[in-house]
């Protein structure tokens, strides 16, 4: 069993193929841009954070090699490259941050006339592979702060039984993980009794990737299907839910996996918190509510067939929308590398991301 989702040594890199999890641990090579961009749409990379290293490494891994005439021509070619690895996936904001701010890096150096040819592909490149070491960091930050903030709700030393959904963790990461990381953390602390997990139905990223990885923690947690929520909420007396985000706007509505949005409304009728767990790179201060956030629409076939056996009646039509919005009014609160913040809260990030740049170094 491996959790290492993104390996990148010496300019090499490599993915797990997540669509093969978690019968087969197999590494596909990226060998540049169009590797890339294919590996996170056909999701055999996926998550926020991880969508966005692996990009922004297959920028890193193509320009290692390349020969450029100019800076100009360096920094046009990064441009166009960046904008096409966008394209990839439409929801998670992550890529999207990252291509921004390496654009804006790439402008800068193009303009220091202190800077060479060599000096700017340097710093580049430093910069990109720096998005490894900063996510895990960050991602054990968001730990720590989402583990003291759960139990600064719960009396005593209780523990806390959390439910989760869609998979969170190292494999939508560069390790660790967001949601899951704060699940990790309050294990650490000995202060979890118990993990729900939900299936995460069409592609079932809850049952193949998050238990895959709860088991290999030996995290105590019972996979339990999406129809199963409410159920489990009113009989199992649960802390806190805690999910991940592919994008949060500036008012705290938040986008991720399908099935999260019932999941909130649920927790608010049974008096459950309902926290969000996600690094700055995943807020879209720009976005001002979740009504203007594109949601990512799947192939019918992700939810007609498991694999190569159809499940679905032949004929019937789907309909197969990848994310919902949770309204901010059914969050208590956003757990960020940053801090804890409640919705209305998120517009004071905009100092932190400003002196926090994302991606540079
Ligand atoms: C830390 S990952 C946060 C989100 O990206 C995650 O909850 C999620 O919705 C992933 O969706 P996916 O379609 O598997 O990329």
């Amino acid at each position: 069993m491996t959790l290492r989702a993104i390996r990148y040594e010496n300019s090499n890199l490599e993915i797990l193929d997540q669509l093969l999890l978690p019968a087969q641990s197999k590494y596909i090579q990226v060998k540049g841009v169009e590797d890339g961009w294919k590996v996170i749409n056909k999701m055999q990379v996926r998550g926020a954070p991880a969508i966005a290293i692996v990009g922004c490494l297959s920028l890193a891994v193509e320009l290692r090699n390349e020969k450029f005439d100019s800076k100009q021509q360096m920094r046009h070619e990064i441009e166009g490259k960046l904008n096409y690895l966008v394209s990839s996936r439409p929801t998670a904001v992550n890529m999207k941050i990252a291509a921004e701010d390496l654009i804006d890096l790439a402008n800068q150096l193009s303009k220091d006339p202190n800077i060479t040819l060599e000096d700017m592909k340097a710093r580049f490149l430093q910069t990109v592979e720096d998005m490894l070491t900063k996510d895990i960091a960050d991602n054990k930050a968001i730990g720590e702060i989402g583990a003291k903030e759960i139990l600064s709700r719960v009396s005593g030393d209780s523990l806390c039984r959390i439910l989760t959904h869609c998979n969170t963790g190292s494999l939508a990461t560069a390790g660790y993980g967001t949601a899951l990381g704060v699940i990790r953390s309050l294990h650490a602390m000995k202060r979890l009794e118990h993990v729900y997990c939900t299936e995460t139905r069409p592609y079932n990223q809850g049952a193949r990737l998050t238990a895959y990885e709860l088991v290999h923690d030996k995290i105590p947690a019972t996979l339990i299907v999406d129809s199963m929520v409410a159920a489990v909420m009113k009989h199992r007396n649960i802390t806190a839910v805690v999910v991940g985000a592919d994008r949060v706007a500036a008012n705290g509505d938040t986008a991720n996996k399908i099935g999260t949005y019932q999941m909130a409304v649920l927790a608010k009728y049974h008096g459950v918190p309902f926290f969000v767990a996600a690094p700055l790179t995943s807020v879209d201060l720009k976005v001002p509510s979740g009504d203007h956030i594109i949601i990512e629409e799947r192939p019918d076939r992700e939810m007609t067939h498991i694999g190569e056996h159809r499940i679905a009646a032949k004929g019937v039509t789907c309909w197969n929308p990848a994310f919902d919005v949770t309204p901010a009014s059914l969050i208590a609160g956003i757990i960020t590398e940053k801090g804890f913040f409640r919705p209305e809260q998120l517009k004071t990030l905009n100092d932190c991301q400003q002196t926090n740049n994302h991606t540079s170094s």
